[in-house]
């Protein structure tokens, strides 16, 4: 058997601090220090603004930073470039990932009588405006692009910024154009990197127009976008950030019945994204280990990104566990962006995850209909995020306000409780506010 670099792990043996090792995430494996090369470009284009904007993106891309607008002109020479079954494919995608958005967009809930003439409800509001990375380093996501302003657009958020790295010639592929078309965008900004989170952070003018600051800032991106946006929401009045969406991460739980080449194909569709991808494969059987990950030697000799897979295995990780307790316990401790069930109960297990971005379900539920069309966000959290926050959904671009009713004899009841609760609080001035309503 071929051994590939998947890195063979007994659960069973393992004390809780070897099983902390053992989940732990690679070191970011992009050149440089991350961090340090993030604090120079926020803190230059803070300083120096666009200028500051449009010389890192010719830096780092070799291309300024440009507006693109989606006017019916470049639609149609999008359209053009494209085969029609392309376009096709991209509207069928938009299509099922705004009806998804729509039927989970939040609604106001009803009034709560606490108390009787005290009423409270929660109402949600869309915030003003998102900025939206979409990345592009690598491979021209422009699934990111309708899995963040449909549901943006959905939640009725009124300012939507797209941002996205040009392709080498310094241009973008027809597909943005077409995804952004779809999602009702009237521009995307050409620019990339550390330096466009800055830019909708800071706000900025440019050759082709002025970025104002965003609200809150989504979207996934790799180490340097992720660190971006970290240190972006800790500034003092900085925006909102949905979650950490670093590099891909994909956990297979099989069990001895599943099919190798159908969980190696799902391990390598993640792998393939970046060197700092992550993939774990998570089993009861150490036959099926072995059969998997000769599978997955056999596959990713074929792939155009062979390279980027391979360096992304070197992180990998191959699980022998017990039975589907423990397996469960591995997911929920690693807290996977993505996790499948390949078992022969795969809709029963997932009764006991609590911490991963999205489960797919059965081997039918390819990891990668989720990343493209089964409708749900595919904007995850990864890093172990999953063990607090879901993903991208139309509630990420909404806030929710109480509103509070009070009638005259509503106020007569609750007042002289809130009275005695403010002035055991010593503050006094809360409580006369209070005791002018219940005397009204
Ligand atoms: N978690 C999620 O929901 C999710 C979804 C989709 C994609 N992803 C991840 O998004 C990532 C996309 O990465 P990508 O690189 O292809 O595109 P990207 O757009 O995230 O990053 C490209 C930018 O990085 C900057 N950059 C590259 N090298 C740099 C350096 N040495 N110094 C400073 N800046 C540098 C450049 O400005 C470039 O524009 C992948 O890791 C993928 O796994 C995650
Ligand atoms: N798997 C990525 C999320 O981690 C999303 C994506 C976009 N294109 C292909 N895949
Ligand atoms: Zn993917």
């Amino acid at each position: 058997m071929t051994e590939t670099a998947f890195k063979r792990i007994d659960w069973s043996s393992l004390d809780a601090a070897g099983k902390k090792t053992a989940l732990a995430r690679p070191t970011q494996r992009t050149a440089g220090d991350v961090t340090e090369v993030v604090r120079t470009i926020l803190n230059d284009v803070r300083e120096r603004g666009g200028a500051a904007v449009t010389e890192w993106c010719l830096k780092l891309d070799k291309a300024p930073p440009r507006r693109i607008a989606i006017t019916p002109g470049a639609i149609a020479e999008a359209r053009n470039a494209l085969p029609p079954a392309d376009t096709r494919a991209l509207r069928f995608a938009a299509d099922n990932i705004r009806v998804f958005h729509q039927a989970t967009r939040p609604e106001d809930t009803p009034y709560v009588e606490t108390t009787p003439g005290v009423r409270s409800k929660l109402a949600w509001r869309p915030i003003a405006s998102a900025g939206l990375y979409i990345p592009g380093g690598t491979a021209p996501l422009f699934s990111s692009l309708l899995m963040l302003a449909i549901p943006a657009e959905v939640a009725g958020v009124r300012e939507r910024i797209a941002v996205t790295p040009p392709n080498k010639e310094g241009g973008v592929h027809p597909a943005m154009i077409l995804a952004a078309a779809e999602a009702g965008l009237d521009a995307i900004w050409l620019m990339g990197g550390a330096q466009a989170i800055a830019a909708l952070t800071f706000g900025v003018e440019l050759e082709d127009g002025i970025i104002p600051p965003c609200d809150k800032l989504f979207g996934p991106g790799n180490a340097y976008v992720a660190e971006a946006k970290k240190q972006a929401s800790a500034l003092p009045g900085g925006p909102a950030v949905d979650m950490p969406a670093g590099p891909s991460e994909l956990m297979v739980i099989v069990d001895r019945d599943a099919a190798p080449e159908i969980a190696a194909a799902d391990l390598l569709s993640q792998a393939e994204h970046d060197a700092d991808a992550q993939v774990l494969l998570v089993s009861t059987s150490r036959a099926t280990i072995d059969y998997i990950l000769t599978e997955v030697e056999v596959q990713v000799a074929t792939l155009p990104r062979e390279a980027i897979a391979r360096a992304s295995l070197n992180e990998a990780r191959a699980i022998l566990v017990r039975d589907l307790d423990a397996a469960a316990e591995v997911a929920n401790l690693y807290g996977p962006e993505h996790l499948s069930i390949q078992v022969e109960e795969s809709e029963e297990l997932v009764e006991s995850i609590n911490a991963a971005g999205a489960v797919f379900v059965g081997r039918f539920a390819a990891e990668t209909l989720g990343d493209y069309a089964a409708g749900p966000s595919h904007v995850l959290p990864t890093d172990g995020g999953a063990k607090t926050l879901g993903g991208v959904t139309t509630a990420s671009f909404m806030t929710t306000m109480s509103v509070q009713l009070v009638t005259e004899d509503g106020a007569r009841q609750l007042a002289p409780i809130a009275a005695r609760l403010a002035r055991m609080e010593g503050l006094e001035a809360h409580a006369r506010a209070a005791d002018l309503r219940a005397d009204a």
